[in-house]
């Protein structure tokens, strides 16, 4: 272990990382173990070199050298591997587009997630979630992961196309979203690129999933354009939005790309995490009571909207602690696109860098206990202790996550609506370790609702 400073005078610990094979480096620990591998690294060092196959890969440990990642987009860019496999389904949205390009892109999707916009998306979160209490049967046990799937799946549909053929429309996204996110992360996870061109069913419904959603949003912009009227959605947003710059608007094409990129983006995530904070609520009564008891003094029976959401701050609590235990993108990279030095250290142009907010979040030193289930330590008194970059569900600088109001919006009026009808308990036997996915999910989560 070295310790070299950089222009700051701070010395660095710098490390390289353990049990590399030939070839491969270490490939396979972040295949078959990837969050036990990843936690273990920052006890070597703040800055750590791991080898995907003969690619150098850098994961910072340091929430200080994070900032420094994510504060810089134009050396440490979007790209890698993952992110070429992720473009023919994409295409060149948000998620994909280069620095030079996303800041462009940026400036136009932004108006669709402005305060008041999301207040009008709120009305569709409210009666989707009163739908799903609805639909739930006393005893009758239910897969968790695939409710929250369905509920973030049409709130997400009809927060993006409000138009009446919504039903058939939000139907469709339900459907084939999930098939998506499967085949997204087989494609992603495949170094070789040949298991996307196996002839196996799951190829093929991956195939025909993308290309009905394809067809879909092509269908739906088309209208939307002839008819110009602004219905309060995000695709009216998209279409409306003139860049300050240059006075231009998007393609059809590039809004196509960017509605796609939401769904992928944002479904998965918020349904991921709404279902960690209920196998956690299950698992720690106390917090389940006071989460009942804010809900039923705050809301009195009523279905909860968006003039609720700041006074649910237990219930927020408890989905930002959720955020932090179980961090949906559990890692995401950049790739440098010039030489650059980072924590006193060389990097090439070319090399990957693995941001972890699991790896972070659980980091010893940065976090009181982090591994205990803790509402209250963000309590405005005590959410300071937090030090700055140590806090990364959503990102950071100019690519953090656009919808992280929505999806907060979101989760908070689900938690709320659903708990103050249900309990949900876990089926005994259950057995939930967290599988690091497309998001970090909880697999199978069978629970049972009783009334309340
Ligand atoms: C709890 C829910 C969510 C979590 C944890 C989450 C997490 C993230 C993270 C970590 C990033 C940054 C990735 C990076 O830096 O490479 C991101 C970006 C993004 N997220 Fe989210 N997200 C959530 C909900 C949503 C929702 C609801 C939407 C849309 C409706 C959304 C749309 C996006 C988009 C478009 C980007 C790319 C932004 C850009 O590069 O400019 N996310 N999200």
């Amino acid at each position: 272990m070295r310790t070299p400073s950089d222009g700051s005078g701070r010395h660095w610990r710098f490390a390289r990382a353990p049990h590399r094979r030939p070839l491969i480096g270490h490939a396979h620990l972040l295949a078959r173990r990837p969050l036990e591998f990843l936690t273990s690294l920052p006890a070597l060092g703040d800055l750590v070199e791991l080898r995907i196959g003969p690619r150098p890969a850098y994961l910072p440990c340091h929430p200080d050298l994070v900032q420094q990642v994510l504060l810089n987009a134009r050396v440490y860019d979007t790209g890698g591997p993952v992110k070429e496999k992720a473009r023919p389904i994409l295409g060149n949205g948000l998620i994909t587009s280069d620095w030079a390009d996303h800041r462009r892109q940026r400036r136009l999707v932004q108006p669709a997630f402005h305060q008041a916009r999301i207040a009008a998306y709120a009305e569709v979160m409210r009666d989707e979630c009163a739908a799903r209490a609805r639909s739930w049967h006393t005893g009758r046990v239910l897969d968790v992961g695939d409710e929250m799937q369905a509920l973030t799946a049409r709130v997400t549909a009809r927060a993006l196309f409000s138009t009446e053929m919504a039903p058939h429309s939000v139907a469709e996204v339900q459907r084939s979203l999930p098939l998506m996110v499967r085949g997204a992360y087989r494609r992603a996870m495949d170094p070789t690129g040949l298991y996307a061109r196996l002839p196996l069913p799951a190829n093929r419904a991956f195939d025909a999933a993308l290309r009905r959603l394809q067809a879909l949003i092509a269908g739906i912009v088309g209208d939307y354009r002839r008819s110009g009227v602004d219905r309060g959605d995000v695709l009216s947003a998209l279409l409306a939005a003139r860049d300050e710059e240059d006075g231009g608007g998007m393609s059809d094409q590039e809004v196509h790309d960017q509605v796609m990129t939401l769904l992928l983006a944002g479904v998965e995530t918020t349904a991921s995490a709404l279902t960690w904070a209920w196998h956690l609520l299950a698992a720690h009564p106390e917090a389940e009571a006071r989460l009942h008891a804010e809900v039923d003094g705050v809301l009195g029976g009523r279905t909860p909207g968006y003039a609720d959401v700041p006074r649910l701050g237990y219930t927020q609590r408890v989905f930002t602690e959720t955020l932090r235990l179980y961090p949906p993108a559990w890692m995401y990279t950049r790739m440098t696109t010039e030489p650059t030095e980072l924590g006193g250290h060389r990097l090439p142009a070319g090399a990957d860098v693995l941001i972890s907010p699991y790896v972070i979040h659980r980091t010893p030193g940065l976090f009181a206990r982090p591994a205990v289930f803790d509402p209250d330590r963000w309590l405005p008194e005590r959410a300071g202790e937090v030090a700055r970059g140590s806090y990364l569900p959503f990102g950071g600088g100019s690519r953090k996550c656009i919808g992280d109001v929505f999806g907060m919006t979101e989760a908070t009026l689900a938690l709320a609506a659903l708990a103050s009808r249900w309990r949900l308990r876990p089926v005994p036997g259950t057995v939930v370790r967290p599988r690091a996915e497309m998001s970090l999910t909880a697999g199978p989560l069978p629970m049972r609702p009783e009334p309340r």
